[in-house]
């Protein structure tokens, strides 16, 4: 049995997510999810809080061949302890994957064996082009597993993010 970690900030969960969950799918028989930043909200950068990005993952996987657990994991202010941290706080696991490269470090540094995929569709999906198209009223809901989107509605997200990005952009 391998349980592999997930971390991400997933704001919001989008197909770049999905499919690296699929990938990792084929390694292992269990995935934790750890919801990075998990104390950040109703910011530009982080507008949903953990338990809202808990129902999009816990909702978008539910109908994978793969037994999955969502973990919120706030940040700490010192990086040397970060994976101590998230192993205090995760079920034991065997892989750690991340394309983040101060993560990858991280674990490499701590011997925690750490696996790359490859980056899909990088040109949309990425959370950052996600949140500006929201703010724009652009099309983003193509670009998300569909529970996402009902689970936006349901927090009225994007009123949210436009109402938290007119303050975060006046310095409010
Ligand atoms: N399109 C993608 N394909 C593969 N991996 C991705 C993709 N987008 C993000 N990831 C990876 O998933 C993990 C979590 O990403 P994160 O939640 O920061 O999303 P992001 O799209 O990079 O968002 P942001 O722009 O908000 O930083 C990171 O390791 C990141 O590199
Ligand atoms: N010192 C720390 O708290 C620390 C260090 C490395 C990563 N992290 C977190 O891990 C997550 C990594 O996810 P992303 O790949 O989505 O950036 C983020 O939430 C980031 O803040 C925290």
């Amino acid at each position: 049995m391998t349980r592999g970690f997930y971390i991400g900030r997933f704001q919001p969960f989008h197909n770049g997510h999905y499919s690296m969950v699929e990938r990792i799918a084929e390694d292992v028989d269990e995935l934790v999810l750890g919801i990075g930043s998990a104390g950040d909200s109703h910011s530009t950068r982080n507008p949903f809080t953990a338990g809202e990005r808990i129902m999009m993952i816990t909702k978008s996987l539910v109908d994978f061949d793969l037994v999955t657990y969502a973990v919120p994991i706030e940040d700490l202010e010192r990086n040397s302890v970060w994976v101590s941290h998230v192993q205090s706080m995760s079920p034991d696991f065997d892989i750690a994957y991340s394309n983040n490269p101060l993560v990858i470090q991280l674990f490499h540094e701590a011997g925690v064996d750490v696996r790359q995929s490859p980056m899909f569709n990088r040109e949309v999906l990425e959370g950052t082009e996600l949140r500006e198209r929201m703010i724009d009223d652009e099309d983003w809901e193509g670009l998300v597993p569909d529970p996402v989107v009902d689970v936006v509605e349901e927090a009225n997200g994007i009123e949210r993010l436009q109402m938290v990005n007119d303050s975060d952009s006046n310095g409010t």
